[in-house]
């Protein structure tokens, strides 16, 4: 089959395990509320970028930008998150973690481009004049 599915369609499958709970009537159910949660995410992830972006200011050159160590430290956190927020309901998502750990060393290695990038777009400061800290 080479068409792509109809979004107003019937269900063409079941889940063999009779518990499992469907949650939405149609394909186009499912992919408003899959825009609806990329909405969400997105919006997550730029408000990260800019953090991402400021860590700049206290980075001393590439290899602190590049900043290893931590990068091991987030990968590991967001795959302990992935297994803790899998869902119960359904049986969960087979190899959550591991989806999301690929997802973030996609995502961090653009993160780090561009943080690269803004690096240079600074310079360095005496600590007497280092900027304001928020409260
Ligand atoms: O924690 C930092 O130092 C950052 O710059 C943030 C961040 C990230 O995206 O989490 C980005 C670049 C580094 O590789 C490590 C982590």
């Amino acid at each position: 089959m080479t068409k792509e599915p109809d979004p107003q369609g019937g269900a063409l499958r079941r889940f063999r395990d009779p518990a499992y709970r469907p949650l939405a009537g149609d394909l186009a159910g499912i992919r408003r509320e899959i825009d609806r949660i990329d909405d969400a995410v997105v919006r997550l992830l730029a408000e990260r970028a800019m953090y991402v972006k400021d860590a700049a200011r206290f980075k001393h050159d590439a290899f602190q930008v590049s900043a290893p160590a931590r990068q091991a430290q987030v990968f590991a956190h967001v795959r302990a998150l992935a297994a803790r927020h899998n869902p119960a309901f359904n049986g969960g998502f087979e190899g959550l973690p591991e989806v999301v750990e690929a997802a973030y060393r996609a995502l961090v290695a653009g993160y780090i481009a561009s943080e690269q990038q803004y690096f240079g777009q600074t310079e360095p400061i005496s600590p007497s004049t280092q900027d304001e800290v928020p409260e």
